[in-house]
């Protein structure tokens, strides 16, 4: 709340210059149309009159002054269309600029000081504050949260939702639930979302019927996923993850944005910033590869008319580069011909946003585009059963961990996993329990593990993690750890129960002058805790102490 008081003292300080400088502008304009004579050409006039136009019927409407916009649009139609058929002669020149003397002094009327526009606050998410994860609610679900325990969630237990009614409700990331107390716990997390101001978690809902009626009804009530009991663990875990990826990504979307239009830019930049995105502004096109590469965003948004450079060509000249093929490049433009747009788009954009455009609208329609495209890039670097980074992306994912340890120097570990007697469990139990296996070793990592972290699947039942920040004693404390609640999992075969155990090897990777040296150390340091006997963590940093220290 505290921070809404600067935001709207700075929006309407934009507002401000936004309407001083189009005054000057129009001035200006009507100064030279003023001063003009035949012979003179009057292409130079026209060409500044059809621009102004232009900006304004782009940028208006976004500081309130929408009739401005609507009559600067109106006008610049009819200009195009006066100059459809040819260059002007001297008698039709002095018509069009007497008209056009006219039309600024009635655009400069208004011009008036604009209301105050209030710009739609984001709504914080819940989960992603302290305190527990997950409130589990129902009398049959107490195995479910113990096991649940067991991968690391932080959960608040009630058999009864009557008992919810205290005032020290916080948003969890997930409720989970049974069907008999489900309208009850419905009821309560939306009253308790709308009083703390934050979105509702996601409800998953246990033992409901399955047949359509009944999953119909439990749309009805807001429920947003079902699961049936006994759990399948692994998989509901894998949902739950699902579920906060997809809320970590809406705070954390990157977005480059490119308008020459330096108020309309900065309005852009607080308006998104305010909703919770990281954004970057170029107001000129020369540094965008550059920042490109630098500030890696989900999208770039782009106006399209910014003289002497052109939007159109500006994309394709991005998609040049290899890497920027996949990047949703949008267009920012009050181009309102659906032709003119579509030609555009031809020229490499994905998608045409036309100005004005409201506060909520552009929220809204950034968050989608960069929530779709990181849905895409993850699709393109993780591993189907894992969900983790796939073997090229882990790799590179390291590298470029290297590059910044050779950069910054601050201690950074890699470890390489292994499932032990890991043909055993295939031939024992089958290979779909062998890959629950691989998926629920996955899954309790990425518990383990910071955001800041990378992990990924390096081959079938071999892991690779990168720690930025890390300290051997560290890792080895939270390896060690992993390898202790990982063997005391109960994993449940067609025929009997089992257990499986993981061994692990570190390696510290500033003291390697490239990537791939420190991943080998790690995998030596792996292969010698194969020999030692499994299930527990060996440092490649032992393997180097001189013989007489053993
Ligand atoms: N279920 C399943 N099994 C896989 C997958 N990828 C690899 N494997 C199996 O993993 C097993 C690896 O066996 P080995 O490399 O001999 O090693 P191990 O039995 O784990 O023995 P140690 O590593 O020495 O402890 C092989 O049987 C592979 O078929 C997968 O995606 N799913």
């Amino acid at each position: 709340m505290s921070d809404t008081k600067p935001l709207e003292q700075q929006l309407a300080l934009l507002r401000e210059r936004f309407t001083e400088r189009t005054l000057s502008q129009l001035n200006a304009l009507l100064e030279r149309i003023d001063t003009w004579q035949p012979p003179r050409s009057p292409h130079p006039l026209v060409d500044a009159l059809g621009q102004l136009l232009h900006r304004l019927a782009g940028s208006s409407g976004t500081f309130g002054l929408s009739e401005l916009g609507r009559q600067a649009a109106a006008l610049e139609q009819t200009l195009k269309a006066r100059l459809a058929d040819g260059e002007p002669d001297e008698a039709k020149a002095t018509a069009l600029l007497d008209q056009a003397r006219h039309d600024l002094t009635t655009l400069m009327g208004l011009l008036q000081p604009p209301q105050s526009v209030s710009i739609p606050s984001s709504r914080p998410l819940a989960g992603t504050g302290a305190g527990s994860e997950l409130l589990v609610i129902g009398q049959q679900l107490g195995a479910l949260a113990s096991a649940l325990r067991h991968y690391g969630f932080e959960l608040n237990e009630v058999t009864d939702a009557a008992t919810l009614q205290r005032p020290d409700w916080h948003p969890h990331l997930v409720v989970l639930t049974d069907d008999e107390q489900l309208q009850a716990v419905t009821d309560w997390n939306r009253q308790q979302a709308a009083r703390a101001a934050c979105q509702a978690p996601p409800v998953l809902c246990a033992g409901a019927g399955t047949d359509f009626a009944s999953r119909y009804q439990l749309a009805e009530l807001g429920v947003d996923g079902l699961f049936t009991l006994p759990a399948d663990v692994p998989e509901l875990v894998a949902r739950i993850e699902r579920l906060r990826q997809e809320r970590l990504e809406t705070g954390r979307a990157r977005v480059l944005l490119l308008d020459d239009d330096e108020e309309l830019a900065e309005r852009y930049r607080l308006v998104l910033t305010g909703a919770g995105m990281k954004v970057r502004v170029l107001n000129r096109p020369e540094a965008l590869m550059t920042v490109l590469t630098e500030f890696r965003p989900d999208i770039l948004l782009m106006d399209i008319h910014m003289p002497p450079w052109s939007g159109t060509t500006l994309a394709r000249m991005v998609r040049f580069e290899p890497q920027w093929l996949s990047l949703p490049i949008v267009y920012l433009s009050s181009e309102q011909d659906r032709d003119r747009q579509l030609s555009a788009l031809a020229q490499g954009a994905d998608e045409f946003i036309t100005k004005p455009i409201s506060d909520e609208r552009l929220i809204r329609t950034v968050g989608i585009l960069c929530h779709r495209a990181r849905q895409l890039s993850q699709l393109l670097s993780s591993d189907g059963l894992t969900g983790l980074l796939n073997h090229p992306h882990i790799k590179q994912a390291l590298t470029h961990e290297h590059a910044r340890v050779r950069r910054h120097g601050h201690a950074t570990m890699v470890a390489m996993l292994d499932l032990d007697h890991f043909k055993q469990v295939n031939d024992n139990h089958g290979h779909t329990t062998g890959d629950l296996v691989i998926r629920t070793l996955a899954h309790l990592l990425k518990r383990r593990l910071r955001n800041t972290d990378s992990l990924g699947r390096y081959g079938g039942e071999e892991f690779v993690a990168v720690l930025p920040g890390c300290e051997p004693g560290q890792a080895r404390t939270l390896f060690e750890q992993l390898c202790r609640d990982f063997a005391a999992l109960d994993f449940r075969g067609p025929q009997q129960a089992f257990h499986v155990t993981v061994s692990v090897g570190l390696a510290r990777l500033n003291d390697f002058t490239s990537a791939e040296q420190g991943l080998n150390a790690a995998d030596e340091a792996l292969y010698e805790q194969k020999r030692r006997g499994r299930n527990g963590v060996t440092d490649y940093a032992e393997l180097c102490l001189p013989e007489s220290n053993e």
